[in-house]
């Protein structure tokens, strides 16, 4: 079994082409079945509605079972019976009571606080399971997940397998005299927005993945020939990230030695002179400081308005864009445009630095994943005389 993370409820996507890139979509495109989770609160027998509406919205909905959130064990004996009726077989896999607040997982700007930064995770998720493990049929979901053969699921040669047992996931003494570039991530809770694909990705390409942590002072791996700082909340670790002089010296000379860079949304301001007034790396001249609201938010696509690292002219790939903060210049190499019509100009593409607001996702132009890998071993070579 696996689970597939979607988004927001359902049916929620771009809009622009029936349900564009929702939950549903993927499941429709993976083959997947779905298992509902509904919110019983504050209601019984309505929510039957609720699952019915779901259910029958469209033709074939996708949906194999549900289970309801937030009711009591009597309420949920009382829906299963009655749902049998309507929905002419049982489809109720069980129920969530209402949980006490030590299991809640709290949210901030940006949605959720990540895992890596609970320290407790591990506790709240055993003691939550505790709880829902005795409500939930767990015999019904397996049937519902056997029921198919998923050509999606990872298999023998599945990357998410390899990833899992550390096949190039990480390596503290990559080889630098042959091979593949090392590419270096900064990962830790101030720059914590990966899409795992795109590492995967890279690792395809045959480089090898190694993480540093800024908040910890450590610089740039050795071995490193390419460069990855993703978003996160570098805002809420200013200080650390002002005062460490390790890190922020060693991505300066690695980016000036001409070491091929992607920087985004949080990386990128962690490029730029000062996050709210606090110095940063100052690579970039660009002032980042918090709006209090929404900036920008949603799915777009980045097009190249002159040759870049990622993209020659005239070429795209699909991003995200979700951010509280604005910077004093934006970049303008590029042009991101949403399917609603609306664009803006975006990324810093000086020299050998992809920076700006957008996250890029590489299976949308994987000729740009190539394209930076290419340039890393570039770069590699040219250490190398
Ligand atoms: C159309 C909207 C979409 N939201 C998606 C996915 C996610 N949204 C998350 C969160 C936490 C928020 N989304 C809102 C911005 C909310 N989302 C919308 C809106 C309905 C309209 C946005 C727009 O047209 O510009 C929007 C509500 C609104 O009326 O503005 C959010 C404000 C909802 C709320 O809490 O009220 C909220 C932002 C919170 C904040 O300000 O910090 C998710 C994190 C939820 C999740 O994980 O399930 C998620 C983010 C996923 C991601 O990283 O992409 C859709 C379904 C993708 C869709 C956007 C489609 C698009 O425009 O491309
Ligand atoms: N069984 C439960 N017991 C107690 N609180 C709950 C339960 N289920 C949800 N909540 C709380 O209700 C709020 C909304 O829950 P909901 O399930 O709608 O979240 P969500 O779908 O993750 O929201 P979002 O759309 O923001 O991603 C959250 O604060 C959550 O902690
Ligand atoms: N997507 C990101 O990296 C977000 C950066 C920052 N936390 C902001 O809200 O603007």
């Amino acid at each position: 079994m696996a689970v597939i993370e979607g988004v927001m409820g359902y049916y929620d996507g771009t809009g622009d082409d029936g349900f564009g890139s929702s939950s549903y979509e993927i499941a429709v495109k993976t083959d997947t079945p779905v298992l509902l989770i509904v919110n019983g609160g504050g209601c019984s027998a309505s929510v039957l509605a609720v699952m019915k509406g779901f259910k029958e919205l469209v033709c074939d909905s996708m949906i194999a079972g549900f289970i309801i959130n937030n009711v009591t064990e009597m309420t949920y004996r009382y829906i299963k019976k009655l749902a049998a009726k309507y929905f002419g077989r049982n489809m109720i896999a069980g129920y969530i009571p209402k949980l006490p607040k030590e299991c809640l997982l709290s949210s901030r700007h940006l949605g959720l606080v990540t895992a890596g930064e609970i320290d407790n995770i591990d506790d709240i998720i055993s003691k939550t399971v505790d709880i829902i493990r005795p409500c939930i049929d767990i015999d019904m979901i397996t049937d519902m997940a056997g029921s198919i053969n998923n050509p999606y699921m990872p298999g023998d040669s599945g990357s998410y397998e390899k990833a899992a047992a550390g096949g190039g996931t990480h390596s503290s003494h990559s080889d630098s005299s042959d091979g593949m570039p090392v590419i270096a991530i900064a990962r830790d809770d101030a720059f914590c927005f990966y899409y795992q694909d795109n590492l995967e990705m890279l690792q395809s390409l045959g480089c090898t993945v190694e993480y540093f942590s800024p908040l910890a002072d450590e610089p740039v791996p050795e071995y490193a020939s390419g460069l990855i700082i993703g978003g996160g909340y570098p805002e809420n670790h200013l200080e650390a990230l002002a005062a460490n002089k390790i890190t922020s010296e060693s991505v300066r000379k690695c980016i000036e030695s001409g070491m091929p860079c992607i920087a985004e949304c949080g990386g990128f301001m962690y490029l730029g002179r000062c996050i709210d007034g606090k110095n940063m790396t100052g690579l970039l001249d660009v002032e980042s400081s918090n709006t209090g609201h929404l900036v920008r938010f949603g799915y777009v696509t980045v097009t190249a308005d002159r040759d870049t690292l990622l993209l020659k002219k005239g070429q795209s790939i699909k991003a995200h864009e979700f951010h509280y903060y604005d910077s004093s210049d934006n970049g303008a190499a590029c042009t991101a445009s949403k399917t609603n019509g609306r664009s803006w100009q975006c990324i810093h593409a000086e020299n050998n630095i992809f920076a700006g607001y957008p996250h890029m996702h590489f299976a949308s132009n994987m000729g740009a994943a190539e394209k930076f890998v290419r340039s890393c071993g570039e770069y590699k070579r040219l250490k190398m005389r």
